[in-house]
């Protein structure tokens, strides 16, 4: 009989400011290991300070510690979704794995390496970034263990680019490589909350040959989430689902800190009600990249992607605990 999960540091002992430094007070993996010897742990947690891949302003190298230090106010039970997220399953953080910032495909080689190793005995990989490129290292993993992947991608930016400078490997070309791999199931990948100039049409058109629907963040503003989250859901089938979401999907205003900004984005609340829509798909991995803490003010950009963190994990916990259908304040509208 497996004990009861490892959870966050206890709330009436330690202030959370002055808890320790992992994801939402939670136990690392090294403590997981010595305190439930031989238990399963569900999800890791790895930070990867890596911002090599940027176009624009740097900074995502900090992005890790900037999110956990932000989710030290996160508490375990999920009222939006009727979820424990932190005791329904065994959470770890493992720390943060530091790559050579001056050699590209060197970092994105240990990524995949690490990601395998990480994910060897089953465990699902919550990556912090770090910038937008390593979405590729982390699809290839994934890809070896469960094939073609459908790609739910929340982004301002369509991030299939060819190159820059001539360079293949940016944060600006993760998902045309992954494409070209092979990498992604093309009947299934979908952008949400794409915006903002574009360097041409072609942008779009190679965009659909290489396999992404789009659902624009203007849709939030002429559709409904329950609408938004149901052609997701369609989209997504039953295929197994990277969940991607770089934080500029948000607003400037719901998410400064980042180093590609572009105006007239989602709020957090519709991209938290959009994550929560996915209960029950077969989420595979996932990853936060993009939070740049130089830009950011009052943990804006912090708070935001630690409770992306936070539904991401509640998603896993309800898979854990055997709930299926959509679920959230409009769980029964979303039907699909
Ligand atoms: N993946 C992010 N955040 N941005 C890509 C922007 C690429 C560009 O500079 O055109
Ligand atoms: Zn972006
Ligand atoms: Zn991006």
């Amino acid at each position: 009989m497996p004990s009861q999960p490892l959870g966050p540091a206890d709330y009436s002992q330690t202030p959370r400011f002055a808890g320790p430094p992992t994801f939402g007070l939670l136990p690392r993996i090294d403590e997981v290991q010595a305190q439930r010897p031989g238990e399963k742990i569900d999800v890791k947690i790895l930070g990867v300070p890596f911002d090599a891949g940027v176009s624009y302003r740097p900074g995502a190298r900090f992005g890790p510690a900037h999110i956990r230090q932000s989710s030290k106010l996160l508490r375990p039970y999920n009222q939006a979704t009727n979820v424990h997220a932190f005791t329904w399953q065994q959470v770890a953080d493992c720390g943060d794995l530091g790559v050579n910032p001056f050699d590209i495909e060197e970092a994105i080689t240990e990524v995949e390496r690490t990601a395998d190793e990480m994910r060897a005995d089953g465990a699902k990989l919550l990556t912090l970034g770090g910038d937008h490129t390593l979405a590729l290292p982390n699809l290839r993993s994934l890809h070896k263990t469960h094939g073609k992947i459908a790609v739910l991608h929340f982004d301002a930016h369509l991030d299939t680019w060819d190159t820059y400078f001539g360079a293949p490997y940016t944060h600006g070309t993760p998902f045309r490589r992954a494409s070209e791999e092979g990498l992604l199931d093309l009947e299934s990948c979908m952008h949400v909350g794409i915006r903002g100039p574009l360097y041409g049409e072609k942008d779009l058109e190679d965009d659909a040959v290489l396999g992404f629907q789009i659902i624009r963040s203007d849709d939030y503003q002429f559709t409904s989430v329950q609408e938004v989250v149901a052609r997701m859901r369609k989209r997504l089938g039953d295929s197994p689902v990277y969940l991607s979401v770089d934080i500029d999907v948000l607003d400037p205003a719901a998410a400064p800190g980042t180093g590609t900004p572009e105006a007239g984005g989602m709020t957090s609340r519709e991209l938290l009600n959009s994550i929560r829509g996915l209960q029950g798909l077969n989420v595979v991995g996932a990853e936060i990249v993009e939070v740049a803490p130089a830009y950011d003010h009052a943990e804006i950009t912090g708070l935001a992607a630690a409770h992306v963190g936070y539904e991401m994990l509640s998603l896993w916990a309800a898979e854990a605990n055997g709930l299926t259908g959509p679920s959230g304040p409009s769980g029964e509208a979303l039907g699909a």
